[in-house]
């Protein structure tokens, strides 16, 4: 019996397992960092907790491709963030089984002062890639920004469309076993985008590659994804095949 459950639970991709996250913030406002310590100094700092998420949990099959859906602020990108391992949850766990590509805050990982080619070492390395790896790919890289003439200007000329798609370039140049997309690929132009999902479709019809996908534009989670998992306010509010979650969602 526990044998069963433990080749069951090797069928996840990613397990959110009772997540509740806690975020404190501060009652008042304050503009700089010598008002923050005077406050604190007075005692008069205080803090409200704001949950986020509470005890979300939800199962992502190998292979599949689930859609994340809610309103503003209803804690999408934070669930995103704790999958990806950049947030750690207050309480619960997250139990993640292969390597990610996270497609969100693309380029938060950047040197705005150095060029893009030194970029492209630099996060390349912190995607976990060799050196030699990253000589043998990055004409690749290069050609699918379609930046080749700013490769030796630093980022800090570079447009936010054109930072996101040397980050898109880097963490997609090899196959991940899980892709996290955020709506970041929303600042390139709708040319940049339609190769982006291309990629994203390519990597989808392999059938191996782990999707979650963020997106305000309910009918693109509907073309591509399988379930969907909608949160609302930080509670799961639904979770299941992907048109019942897209028309209960588009009806509330
Ligand atoms: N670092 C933080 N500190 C305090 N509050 C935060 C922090 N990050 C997010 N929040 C709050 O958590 C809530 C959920 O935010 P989140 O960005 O996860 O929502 P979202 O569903 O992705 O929203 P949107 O669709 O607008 O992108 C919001 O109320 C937000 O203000």
């Amino acid at each position: 019996m526990s044998e069963q459950i433990a080749t069951n639970e090797q069928e996840y991709a990613i397990e959110v397992k009772d997540v509740t996250m806690v975020f404190n913030m501060a009652s008042a406002k304050l503009n700089s960092l010598k008002e923050y310590f005077i406050a604190l100094a007075r005692r008069e700092l205080f803090f409200k907790e704001f949950k986020a998420l509470k005890n979300v949990s939800f199962n992502v099959p190998k292979g599949s491709v689930v859609g994340l859906v809610g309103t503003n602020g209803s804690g999408k990108s934070t669930m995103l963030k704790i999958i990806a391992g950049v947030l750690e949850p207050t309480e619960g766990e997250c139990v993640v089984r292969g390597n990610i590509a996270p497609l969100i805050e693309l380029g938060a990982g950047f040197d705005i002062e150095l060029t893009a080619r030194e970029n492209i070492y630099l996060n390349g390395a912190l995607l976990g890639y060799t050196k030699t790896f990253i000589d043998e790919h990055i004409d690749d890289i290069i050609d699918f920004a379609e930046l080749h003439d700013f490769m030796d200007m630093p980022l800090k000329n570079y447009s936010s469309g054109m930072v996101a798609r040397i980050a898109f370039a880097i963490a997609t140049v090899t196959e991940p076993d899980i892709l996290i997309v955020d709506e970041t690929l929303s600042v390139g132009d709708v040319f940049f985008q339609e190769k982006c999902m291309n990629r994203i479709r390519s990597f989808i019809d392999t059938g191996k590659v782990t999707v979650l996908f963020v997106s305000h534009d309910i009918n693109q989670v509907e073309n591509l994804c399988q379930t969907a998992v909608w949160i609302e306010k930080g509670v799961k509010r639904m979770e299941g095949p992907v048109a019942e979650v897209c028309e209960a969602y588009r009806n509330q």
